[in-house]
């Protein structure tokens, strides 16, 4: 786009990018079509050796996730939720900031993610891999995904899923039927499979169907966003426990992004893919703000959550 003026997606009909916060009360940015210039370059994978980091050493953040999760963990144990997404951020300080280098890494490491880097000059710059499709729609027909559930890829002998992990997926996919029942002709809940995303595995299940002639992108979207992978269970009451109890604000942080409502001009037909905006980060003049979350369940342990964070946020600075 050649100019800087802020425009918004008034109910996901336009035709364009977008760029949405994890709180749907809030809009999200549209980069109108009509606005866009298309480019397409061949990638050079030589990267310079330019970088140096310094990771901000905050110990106060260690105690102030494990208390949180604490609280949710309380909180589930109570009755009133089944599970909610407990997020930090963690900060990186960069000399010689190499974008392109940098997206380049993240090319390398995240060969099955969306791979993405974002700016604009009154929001921000931010880029991320993320290994999650919100949607793919195809004039009526759909496609999405349950994807939940971490360990570290260790070895590729039999990988070996805990209950824990196993019922909290359960939990999305679930969630992503009965909100899609209600607006679908077709649904097609696939196997549970292990996908990798970086150094880390996750539980995955492919979900698809036809939306009813009636329905459209944006109740689709709502039915959807924000899924249990990112939010809780019910929606309403996590949502509210994230928004009033983490220490700061997601903003774009598991939100979604991408294309709506393209016309492809090979078929001809108006497609739409979003992805949920994870393992990703905001960069500030010299500092990366990485932001990694993960789920809480009555079967969760404070200091295993803690290390699920770290071993996420660990991926993200391995392309700094
Ligand atoms: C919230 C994040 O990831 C989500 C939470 C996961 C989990 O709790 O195991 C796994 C994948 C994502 O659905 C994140 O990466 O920040």
């Amino acid at each position: 786009m050649q100019e800087d003026a802020l425009h918004y997606s008034k109910n996901y009909s336009e035709s364009g990018f977008v760029f949405a916060p994890f709180n749907s009360e809030e809009k999200a940015i549209l980069f109108p079509v009509e606005k866009a210039e298309f480019l397409q370059e061949k990638i050079d994978f030589k990267i310079g050796n330019s970088l140096k980091k310094t990771f901000i050493s905050d110990n106060s953040s260690k105690e102030k996730h494990l208390k949180i999760v604490e609280k949710a963990i309380n909180f589930i144990k109570m009755g009133t939720i089944q599970k909610v997404v407990i997020s930090r951020q963690e900060l990186v300080s960069l000399q010689n900031f190499d974008l392109v280098a940098v997206y380049k890494k993240l090319l390398l490491t995240y060969e099955n993610a969306f791979v993405y880097v974002w700016f604009h000059p009154k929001v921000g710059l931010w880029l991320g891999a993320t290994p999650e499709t919100l949607l793919e729609v195809e004039e009526k027909v759909f496609k999405t995904m349950s994807l939940a559930g971490t360990q570290v890829a260790n070895s590729k002998e039999n990988i070996v899923w805990k209950s824990k992990e196993l019922e909290e997926q359960q939990l999305v996919t679930d969630f992503i039927e009965q909100q899609l029942e209600k607006i679908a002709n077709t649904l097609k809940i696939n196997k549970t499979e292990t996908i990798k995303a970086g150094s880390l595995l996750h539980l995955k299940t492919k979900v698809s169907g036809r939306l009813n002639k009636k329905s459209t992108l944006k109740e689709l979207i709502s039915a959807l966003h924000p899924t249990p992978a990112v939010c809780g269970l019910p929606r309403k009451i996590a949502k509210q426990f994230i928004l009033e109890k983490e220490n700061y604000k997601r903003s774009f942080y598991t939100g979604f992004l991408g294309e709506i409502n393209f016309n492809s001009s090979q078929k001809g037909k108006k497609e739409t893919h979003l992805f949920v905006n994870l393992r990703c980060m905001k960069i500030d003049k010299n500092t990366a703000c990485i932001y990694v979350g993960g789920g809480i369940t009555k079967g969760s342990i404070a200091t295993k959550e803690w290390e699920e964070t770290v071993s996420k946020a660990k991926t993200m600075k391995r392309v700094l």
